[in-house]
């Protein structure tokens, strides 16, 4: 049904979980001595959040933030905006921010700066997807899934406006579905 609208697969189901094994043994190591905060940033991190974290075999709790520059449109609107903030004071933890894609780097950079602000002893980054050629700001990850063209992807978590978060792998849509919905 949903995978008539896809032009091209760019990252299958298998691979996903295959990195998904990798990142979580490497997390497992990294936060063996401390009980991160691990923070999923709605709603596009919810698909990848629930695989990393039954990956990490160690004590974490979780959290969600909820932050927007996007709305329905393909392109950042440049201004960040909390929708849903923290229920957990971040002071003196240790923080991972789960997230499905790097573009402008926005988004992040907002988090991290916002989280060292309110004092948290570390912010680190995982994130699915990397689109380093998207970047308006400065920000990198601390552990990336794969890296993906400068293209609009949709699938696992992220969105066209609003649809195709249930895609069970990464893709790029047909030409024609942004002609029907824009
Ligand atoms: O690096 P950036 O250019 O900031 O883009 C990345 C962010 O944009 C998307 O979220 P969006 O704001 O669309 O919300 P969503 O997760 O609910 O789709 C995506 O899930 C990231 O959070
Ligand atoms: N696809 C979906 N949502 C996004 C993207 C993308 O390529 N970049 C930032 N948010
Ligand atoms: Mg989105």
């Amino acid at each position: 049904m949903l995978e008539k609208d896809i032009e091209t697969i760019l990252i299958t189901q298998e691979e996903i979980h295959n990195r998904c094994e990798k990142l979580g043994k490497e997390l497992t190591a990294a936060y063996k001595n401390t009980q991160p905060l691990v923070v999923g940033v709605l709603k596009g991190a919810i698909p990848f959040m629930a695989d990393i974290v039954r990956q990490m075999d160690t004590y974490i709790e979780l959290d969600f933030m909820d932050v927007s520059s996007y709305g329905d449109a393909t392109v950042s609107s440049g201004e960040v905006k909390i929708v849903k903030d923290l229920d957990t004071n971040v002071k003196g933890r240790d923080m991972l921010i789960v997230e499905d894609i790097i573009d402008s780097g926005r988004t992040l950079r907002y988090l991290v700066d916002l989280f060292k602000y309110r004092q948290a002893n570390s912010v680190a980054i995982v994130t699915l997807l990397d689109k380093p050629k998207g970047r308006v700001v400065d920000i990198e990850a601390d552990y990336i899934g794969f890296d993906v063209p400068d293209e609009f992807v949709v699938g696992y978590g992220l969105d066209f406006a609003e649809q195709y978060r249930n895609l069970p792998y990464v893709g790029v849509l047909k030409p024609n579905i942004y002609e029907t919905k824009v």
